[in-house]
């Protein structure tokens, strides 16, 4: 239950071993796997169930947690939806987000660059445990893919992320195209804009183009609205027939993808590299858990996270620009995005 759940976690946290934890959404029950030393691995052997922690970019660094213990806890949601606390930015922070926005604007007017997902980190001292920021986490977003990290190489990170990157079973690749975010307070009908619209297309049509380099059996759902936490997103469900052995392949073709980097990728590269002015490290990289030999595999992308480091908490959100974005509005969106954190805090 849900002692037994935070002992375990807080046990393995003292002992500063590695270990993921990882609730996914609509299921009661949460998994932890974890390795019996602090050992560093950047490679798995694929004999036994592993876990992958990602960044943004030199995926090549990412890293293994091998699954020595495997535990399910069932986690009973509390019912107390905890909506106290806003994180205060400074203004400073404002005005520099909306500079890059319209840069970003601006150059795509005048370049090849179709779109650039573009963020923010704000970093707050530390006020409650991560014990209770976990339990906040794991009762407040039930319909989230929820999280937490720990590695003595890496520290502490956790989430609440709706995006899986990919997901592998049967010879069946399952992935998703998700972008374009609303406020969902409000509950008017939604209407999303063309901007949403084409801005969500562009990035299920690079899945596709992306994949089509390894199958030519392709799916793509319809698209349709999903609540996220506070916010509504863009979704198209798309599902591939890939080899066992090209998973790994399909998996650099994927990521980063323009829900989280943009269009062309090496353009967007570039400029998020030359403008965004701080390291994104392992948010919107990817996290998830293998199963020995890859026959079973399951990456999220790290969005709506924290990472937490030496009493310091820092929040990450960002959003996608396109010719047509409102850089307030852009700037409101992160805003919207780092509330569904800062209200775990
Ligand atoms: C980059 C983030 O989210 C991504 C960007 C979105 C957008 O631009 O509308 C929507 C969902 C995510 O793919 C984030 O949450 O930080």
């Amino acid at each position: 239950m849900r002692e037994n759940l935070l002992s375990y976690t807080q046990e393995l946290l003292e002992q500063d071993l590695p270990f993921l934890l990882l609730r996914q959404q609509g299921e009661p029950r949460v998994k932890i796997l974890s390795q019996n030393d602090k050992k560093l691995h950047k490679t798995a052997t694929d004999t036994m169930s592993y876990a992958v922690f990602s960044k943004f970019q030199n995926t090549e660094n990412q890293i293994i947690i091998r699954g020595d213990v495997i535990q399910e806890f069932r986690w009973s949601l509390s019912g107390v939806i905890d909506t106290s606390t806003t994180v205060k930015l400074d203004v400073e922070d404002k005005h520099s987000h909306i500079k890059l926005v319209n840069r970003a604007v601006q150059h795509i007017q005048n370049s090849e660059l179709q779109k650039v997902v573009l963020s923010r980190k704000v970093t707050v001292q530390q006020e409650s445990s991560i014990m209770d920021i976990l339990s906040r986490l794991l009762d407040n977003y039930p319909d989230a893919n929820c999280y937490l990290f720990h590695h003595p190489a890496v520290g502490t990170w956790l989430g609440a992320t709706p995006e899986i990157l990919l997901s592998y079973k049967d010879g069946m690749v399952k992935t998703m195209s998700l972008a374009g975010t609303m406020s969902a307070q409000n509950k008017e009908a939604v209407q999303w804009t063309i901007k949403e619209q084409e801005e969500q297309e562009l990035v299920t049509r690079f899945i596709s183009s992306q994949l089509s380099k390894v199958t030519d059996q392709i799916e793509t759902s319809k698209v349709e609205t999903i609540k996220a936490g506070e916010l509504y997103h863009l979704k198209t469900d798309i599902t591939a027939r890939v080899r066992n052995e090209d998973l790994d392949k399909c998996l650099a073709l994927l990521h980063p993808t323009p829900a989280v980097c943009g269009v062309p990728r090496d353009l967007a590269l570039d400029f998020i590299r030359d403008h965004e002015n701080y390291d994104r490290s392992f948010y919107t990289g990817y996290l998830g858990i293998v199963q020995p030999k890859g026959q079973e595999a399951k990456y999220f992308v790290n969005l709506r996270c924290m990472k937490i480091e030496a009493n310091q908490i820092s929040l990450y959100a960002g959003g996608g620009i396109t010719a047509m974005s409102d850089p307030i509005a852009e700037y409101q969106e992160t805003e919207n995005k780092l509330r569904i954190m800062s209200r775990l805090l």
